[in-house]
C-alpha cells in the first residue's frame, strides 16, 4: 500500500529532523510567546540554563538570568514584541544559576499570525564570551609587544620586498627624524642616501634569497649625516611559503666599535710617538716584503738607535727624555716618502721600512735623515742646546730575503755604526755575499 508523504509519522519524522538540526546549529535558538514565556528552546538553550526542555517552555527569562542585574534582554524582547523590530546586536546576561556574564551576539525577528500580527518572536544567539576575551587577550598582548618593541634600545622594523617600511618603531622614527605614519608606506630608498640604501639592501636580499635569518653589521646614517654601526638581525616572514617581508632588529653599536677602533689603535699605534707599533709594523712590512719580492723589486730596512740615550734620561729626566725620542721622530718622518713606513721596535729603537730600494736610494734616504738631524738642536732643561743623534744600520733585501734575516743584517750594521762612533749610518752586506 501507498503511504501518503504528510502522513502523520513522516510528519513526526521531519520535526525531530528540524528539532536534531537546531539542536546542532552551533547557536542558542528559541522562540517566545508575546510574554516573553518560551515556546520552544533547542538543547544548546536547555544546557545553558541547566534545564529539561519541560522546565523551559513556558517559563520568561526571569527564571534563567538575573534581570536585575542586566534588563537589557527584556527590553530587547519587547521592542520586537511589541513594536515588531528586528534585532541584531550584542546581549549580555548574567546566567542565575552561576551569577556567570555571558555575552551573546543576538539575532531577534518577531514571529507574525496570519493576520500579520505579532505572536511571539524567535531568536539565534550565539555564545562570543570566549571570543571577546580573545580578542581582549590579544589586544592585551599587542599592547604588550608595542610596549617592549617601542622601549627597545634598537630600531625595529618591517620591510617587504621591495624595502617599503611596513612597520617602524619609535626609535627608528627617532633616527629618520620622521613621524612612524610618514616612514611607514615608504620606500627605505626614498628615506636614506643611494649608498646607504644600497649597503642595507645587500643584506635584505641575502635574506630574501636565503630565506633565512641572517645577522651582520650595517651602517647607516642619521638625518646629519653621522654614521650609526648597527648590529642587525634579520629574520624573513613568510605567506604562501614565499618570504615576502622581512622582520629586523638592528642595535646601535656605534660607541662599542669606537671602543674597539680606539683598542685597536692602541696596539697599532705607539701611544709617545704615533708611530706603528713593533708588532703592527712587523706584519705591515712582511706584507710589503712579499709583495716588492714579486715584482722582483728591493725593500730597505734602517734600524734606528738613538745615541747614548741612557745618559739623557740620567741627565734631565724621564720626560725630557721622551721629548727628545718625539724629536727624532718628527725629524725622520720630514725626510720620509709617502710609501715608507716607520715603527718604534723598542725603547729607543725605530725601523724605517722602504718600499722600491736599491744602494743608490737607501743612502739618499740615511744620509738627508741624519743631515735633518743634524739641523735640529733641542734645548735641555738647563738651557743646554743639544744635538739629536742615532746611529742606524740598514739592510736591502733580495727575491730570498725574510724580513727577520734582514732586521739581523740590519742590526748586525748598527753594531758597525755604533762601533764606528755613532751619528753615522752602515750598510750590511747582501745575505748571499
Ligand atoms: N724617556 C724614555 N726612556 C726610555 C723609553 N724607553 C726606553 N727608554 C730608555 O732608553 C734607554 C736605552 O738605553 P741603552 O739601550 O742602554 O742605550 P743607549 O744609552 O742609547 O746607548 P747606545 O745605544 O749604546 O748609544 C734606557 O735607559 C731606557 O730606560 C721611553 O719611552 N722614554
Amino acid at each position: 500500500m501507498r503511504e501518503d508523504p504528510l502522513s502523520p509519522p513522516d510528519l513526526g519524522a521531519e520535526i525531530n529532523h528540524l528539532r536534531f538540526t537546531l539542536d546542532h546549529v552551533g547557536a542558542y535558538v528559541f522562540t517566545k510567546d508575546l510574554e516573553g514565556r518560551y515556546t520552544f528552546a533547542n538543547e544548546m538553550v536547555c544546557d545553558l540554563f541547566g534545564q529539561h526542555l519541560d522546565d523551559v517552555i513556558g517559563f520568561t527569562d526571569e527564571k534563567f538570568f538575573d534581570l536585575t542585574i542586566s534588563d537589557e534582554l527584556r527590553k530587547n524582547d519587547l521592542s520586537v514584541l511589541k513594536d515588531g523590530n528586528h534585532i541584531e546586536q550584542v546581549e549580555r546576561n548574567i546566567i542565575a544559576t552561576t551569577g556567570e556574564e555571558r555575552i551573546f551576539w543576538t539575532v531577534k525577528r518577531p514571529i507574525c499570525g496570519a493576520d500579520g500580527k505579532v505572536t511571539g518572536l524567535c531568536g539565534i544567539s550565539t555564545d562570543i564570551t570566549e571570543r571577546l576575551q580573545l580578542e581582549r587577550d590579544l589586544e592585551e598582548q599587542k599592547k604588550q609587544l608595542s610596549q617592549v618593541l617601542e622601549n627597545m634600545d634598537a630600531y625595529v622594523y618591517i620591510k617587504d620586498r621591495e624595502g617599503r617600511y611596513l612597520y617602524a618603531n619609535e626609535n627608528l622614527a627617532r633616527l629618520y627624524s620622521k613621524p612612524v605614519n610618514e616612514i611607514v608606506g615608504t620606500l627605505e630608498q626614498d628615506l636614506l642616501t643611494p649608498e646607504t640604501s644600497e649597503r642595507l639592501a645587500a643584506m635584505d636580499k641575502a635574506v630574501f634569497d636565503g630565506g633565512c635569518k641572517v645577522t651582520g653589521e650595517e651602517i647607516v646614517s642619521d638625518v646629519n649625516g653621522k654614521e650609526i654601526f648597527c648590529w642587525s638581525i634579520k629574520i624573513p616572514l613568510f605567506k604562501d611559503g614565499k618570504a615576502d617581508r622581512l622582520i629586523g632588529i638592528s642595535t646601535d653599536i656605534t660607541d662599542i666599535i669606537l671602543l674597539k677602533n680606539k683598542y685597536q689603535n692602541l696596539a697599532r699605534i705607539d701611544t709617545l710617538t704615533g708611530v706603528l707599533t713593533r708588532g703592527f709594523l712587523i706584519e705591515q712590512a712582511e706584507s710589503i716584503l712579499l709583495r716588492t719580492q714579486r715584482r722582483e723589486a728591493r725593500l730597505a730596512v734602517l734600524l734606528i738607535d738613538i745615541d747614548h740615550f741612557k745618559a739623557i734620561n740620567d741627565s734631565y729626566g724621564h720626560a725630557f727624555g721622551d721629548t727628545y725620542i718625539i724629536s727624532i721622530v718628527n725629524a725622520c718622518q720630514k725626510t720620509l716618502r709617502e710609501s715608507d713606513i716607520i715603527g718604534r721596535f723598542g725603547g729607543d729603537e725605530f725601523i724605517i721600512v722602504i718600499d722600491e730600494a736599491d744602494e743608490d736610494g737607501l743612502t739618499i734616504a740615511a744620509e738627508r735623515f741624519l743631515a735633518s738631524l743634524r739641523d735640529s738642536i733641542l734645548t735641555a732643561p738647563d738651557g743646554k742646546k743639544l744635538k739629536l743623534s742615532v746611529s742606524i744600520g740598514a739592510a736591502l733585501s733580495d727575491q730570498s730575503s725574510t724580513f727577520e734575516e734582514l732586521m739581523a743584517r740590519a742590526d748586525h750594521a748598527l753594531y758597525q755604526a755604533k762601533k764606528a762612533g755613532r751619528g753615522c749610518w752602515r750598510t750590511a752586506p747582501s745575505a748571499n755575499s
